[in-house]
């Protein structure tokens, strides 16, 4: 069995998720979600959804086995549970994918970091995107 780790807000849910979990899902044999902590949500505004919600919604998806909230201290934590043998980096996630490696390799967790590009064309698959438009209707 080979285990895929995917990572991220999922704040607002949009087929750009959808696709890049479908992707991760296709590296192995079942997916993983770590769903990032509001109080960790630093490099962008802070997320509209909860993080509970945030989680709800993504544990639903059908490509989904398991979903968690992830650490507020320290990120490296969960994984030693989960221990996958993928980790699939979204296309805009700010990680280098070496230095994750060394860092992983380092608290003995042997996973292959891949990257997940972007989705083709879709007039709403970003979480910023939706935002902007609901601001423009109805801000
Ligand atoms: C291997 C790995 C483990 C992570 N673990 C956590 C965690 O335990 N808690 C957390 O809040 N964020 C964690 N994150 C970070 C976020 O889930 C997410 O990747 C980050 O916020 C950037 O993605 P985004 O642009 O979708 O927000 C982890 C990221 C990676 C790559
Ligand atoms: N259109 C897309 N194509 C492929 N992957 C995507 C797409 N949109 C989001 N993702 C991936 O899904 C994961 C979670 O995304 P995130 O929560 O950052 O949403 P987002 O829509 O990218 O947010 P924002 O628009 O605020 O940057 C990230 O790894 C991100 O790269």
């Amino acid at each position: 069995m080979t285990r895929v780790l995917a990572t991220g807000t999922f704040d607002i849910l949009h087929p750009g998720h959808v696709y890049f979990l479908t992707q991760a899902r296709a590296l192995g044999d079942e997916l993983f979600v770590i769903v990032a902590r509001d109080s960790n949500v630093t490099h962008k505004p802070k997320p509209v959804v909860p993080e509970e919600q945030r989680l709800e919604m993504v544990d639903a998806l059908g490509t989904v086995d398991k979903a968690i909230l992830g650490s507020e201290k320290d990120m490296f934590e969960p994984l030693k549970e989960i221990r996958p043998d993928i980790i699939a980096l979204g296309y805009d996630q700010h990680f280098d994918i070496e230095l994750l490696e060394k860092e992983l390799t380092k608290r003995e967790l042997h996973a292959k970091v891949v990257r997940i590009p972007l989705s083709k064309k879709c007039p709403l698959c970003s979480t910023g995107a939706i935002i902007k438009e609901a601001l423009k209707r109805y801000g």
